[in-house]
């Protein structure tokens, strides 16, 4: 019998030994990741642990010292904020405008949008303010003008911080679709539940530093590896600890 060779899936990102400073504040240490295609990376760590740092450094948003590497096939990388940032436009021209900057020709654009609100389940509100949309339809909004423009990297910054359950849900089952469509995505969350559910990768931060990066089942599995990573998980990572 011929075994298959299991190969790794391609490197898009890489961080090496990045470090990140803001004033007196060292954000990142002595970072070093690897991004593969397909990945669904959760971030996760205490208020001001460097979640947001390092989706910014991976997305190339801030200087770093250190080496960052993205690979000629790793494609668009999109940036999904906590609150999305909506133009005072209906949302099908949200969705039109974001793909042609995006340099999608004309003649896919309509398509693809239709496409992208059918995805979101926004169709029957194509044409109201966007603004006017609630916060769970606007992240939805977000999403699909992200999806519609065939991301290879999608960053996702608390994408469900200040929503119901039930929006939560939505846009979980949202992303859990983009990652079974083959899409690499990186989140940070304070959600441990949303993590595990969603995520194929975990990474824990801890003042700047990565203190594990393991697969998921794995991480969920043995956290007790690390006394303070089992404080935070269990919720007793306190103020004077940090
Ligand atoms: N623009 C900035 N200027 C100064 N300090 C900053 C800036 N951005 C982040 N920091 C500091 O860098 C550190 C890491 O912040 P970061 O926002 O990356 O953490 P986080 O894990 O995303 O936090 P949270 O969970 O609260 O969003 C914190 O000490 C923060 O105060």
């Amino acid at each position: 019998m011929i075994a298959e060779e299991k190969q790794s899936p391609a490197m898009l990102l890489s961080l090496e030994g990045a470090g990140l400073r803001f004033g007196n504040v060292q954000a990142l240490s002595d970072v070093t990741m690897q991004v593969r295609q397909g990945e669904f990376i959760a971030l996760i760590g205490a208020n001001g642990s460097g979640k947001t740092s390092l989706l910014q450094a991976l997305h190339g948003l801030l200087p770093l010292s250190g080496r960052r590497l993205v690979a000629a096939d790793c494609g668009r990388q999109v940036m999904v904020f906590q609150r999305p940032f909506m133009l005072r436009l209906s949302v099908w021209r949200n969705l039109l405008l974001a793909l042609w900057l995006a340099g999608v020709p004309r003649p896919l654009r309509a398509a693809r949008a239709s496409e992208a609100l059918q995805r979101a389940g926004l169709s029957s509100l194509r044409d109201r303010p966007a603004r006017a949309l609630s916060g769970g339809q606007q992240q939805r909004l977000a999403l699909a003008r992200a999806w519609a423009v065939r991301p290879g990297v999608l960053f996702l910054d608390e994408p469900t911080a200040n929503l119901d359950p039930s929006a939560k849900n939505e846009i979980e089952a949202m992303l859990a679709g983009f990652m079974a469509e083959g899409m690499t995505l990186i989140m940070s969350t304070h959600n441990l539940g949303q993590a595990k559910r969603l995520a194929s990768r975990v990474i824990y931060l801890d003042r700047g530093k990565i203190r594990a990066d393991l697969p998921s089942a794995v991480f969920f599995k043995e956290h007790a590896l690390d006394a303070r990573l089992d404080l935070f998980l269990k919720g007793e990572l306190t103020w004077d600890l940090l």
